[in-house]
C-alpha cells in the first residue's frame, strides 16, 4: 500500500490517498496503530486519510497513533492542502474547502512559482462552553480554574478547536515534570474524552512558547490546534494581543483570533518521502 510521509513543523503524519477509492472499507484505527509505530511501522504522530467529500472539495480523516479518531489536526490539514493541490485533486486554492470532524474549513494556499509556500487555515470559532469542550462539573467557560493532578494544583483554561485542549501557564519549563504531568492531565477525569495538554510561557504580548502533550499521541514537536487553543487561552487571561507567534519545539506558527471570532493559523506543510508499506505484522 502506497503512502506519503509529510510533516508540519515536525508533527509528522502518514498520508493515505484514498480519494479515488470512495467506498473502501478500511480499518483505519488498526492501520494507524500499525503505520504510526516508530519501530514496527513507518512512524508518525498520526495517520491522515484523503477522501472524497459530498460537501467540500475533499475530506480529511485523522487518526492518532493509539487508533483514536480526533475531530481535527491543524498541522496535518496544511500538509493535506499542499498534497491535494500538488496532485491536482483540488485545483481551487482561494479558498480550498476541506471537510473535517470539526466542520468544513476554509484554507488559503500561498503559492509562488507553482510551489505551495504556506497555508492559512480558518480554524473556525473556538468552543469555550465547558459542556461542549467537554469538561465536567462547570457550565461556564473554564478560564483559570484549579485542576489537581499528582498532588499538585494547576490553574487551567479549557478551549476546544473541535478537539479538547487543557492550557496551563508556566513561568519556568525547567520546574515542570512534563513527562508525568502531561499524561496525567491527558487522562484527567475532568475531560471525559481525554484532552490535549499545552504548557505555555508568555514571552511578550505577541509571543508564546509552547510544549504539548497530545491526546492519543504523547509529546509532539508541534500541535496546530493546540497553538490555536493556547492563543485563545492567553487572550482570555489577558496575557497577549490577538495576533501571536507561537514558538513550538518544531518551529513557529502564526495565530490570530480575528474580530470575526474565527481563529486563523498560518504555517508550512512539508514532504518527507513516498513509500510502499509492505504490511509487516506487529510481532
Ligand atoms: N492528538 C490530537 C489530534 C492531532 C492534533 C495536532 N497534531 C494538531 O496539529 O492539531 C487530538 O487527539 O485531539
Amino acid at each position: 500500500m502506497e503512502f506519503i510521509k509529510m510533516h508540519g513543523l515536525g508533527n509528522d503524519f502518514v498520508f493515505l490517498d484514498h480519494y479515488s477509492v470512495s467506498d473502501r472499507d478500511v480499518d483505519y484505527p488498526e492501520l494507524a496503530r500499525k503505520l504510526c509505530h516508530r519501530q514496527f511501522g513507518i512512524g508518525g504522530d498520526g495517520l491522515a486519510v484523503i477522501l472524497p467529500s459530498n460537501v467540500a472539495d475533499a475530506r480529511m480523516r485523522i487518526f492518532n497513533p493509539d487508533g483514536s479518531e480526533p475531530e481535527m489536526c491543524g498541522n496535518a490539514i496544511r500538509c493535506f492542502a499542499r498534497y491535494v493541490y500538488d496532485q491536482k485533486i483540488v485545483i481551487i486554492s482561494d479558498p480550498m474547502l476541506v471537510e473535517t470532524g470539526a466542520g468544513i474549513l476554509k484554507l488559503n494556499l500561498f503559492i509562488k512559482e507553482g510551489q505551495v509556500q504556506g497555508v492559512q487555515v480558518d480554524m473556525g470559532e473556538p468552543i469555550l462552553r465547558a459542556d461542549l469542550i467537554p469538561v465536567l462539573g462547570v457550565g461556564e467557560p473554564v478560564v483559570g480554574q484549579p485542576i489537581e493532578v499528582l498532588g499538585e494544583t494547576y490553574m487551567y483554561t479549557a478551549v476546544s478547536m473541535g478537539n479538547p485542549h487543557c492550557v496551563i501557564f508556566v513561568e519556568d519549563f525547567s520546574t515542570l515534570d512534563f513527562d508525568r504531568v502531561g499524561p496525567a492531565l491527558e487522562k484527567h477525569p475532568l475531560f471525559p474524552r481525554k484532552t490535549n495538554v499545552e504548557f505555555i510561557q508568555i514571552n511578550s504580548p505577541q509571543e508564546i512558547t509552547m510544549k504539548v502533550w497530545e491526546r492519543g499521541a504523547g509529546p509532539t514537536l508541534a500541535c496546530g490546534t493546540g497553538a490555536c487553543a493556547s492563543t485563545v487561552a492567553a487572550i482570555l487571561n489577558n496575557k497577549t494581543e490577538r495576533a501571536v507567534t507561537v514558538h513550538l519545539p518544531g518551529g513557529d506558527l502564526f495565530i490570530e483570533w480575528g474580530p470575526d471570532n474565527h481563529v486563523y493559523m498560518t504555517g508550512p506543510g512539508a514532504y518527507v518521502f513516498k513509500g510502499e508499506w509492505l504490511g509487516t505484522q506487529l510481532s
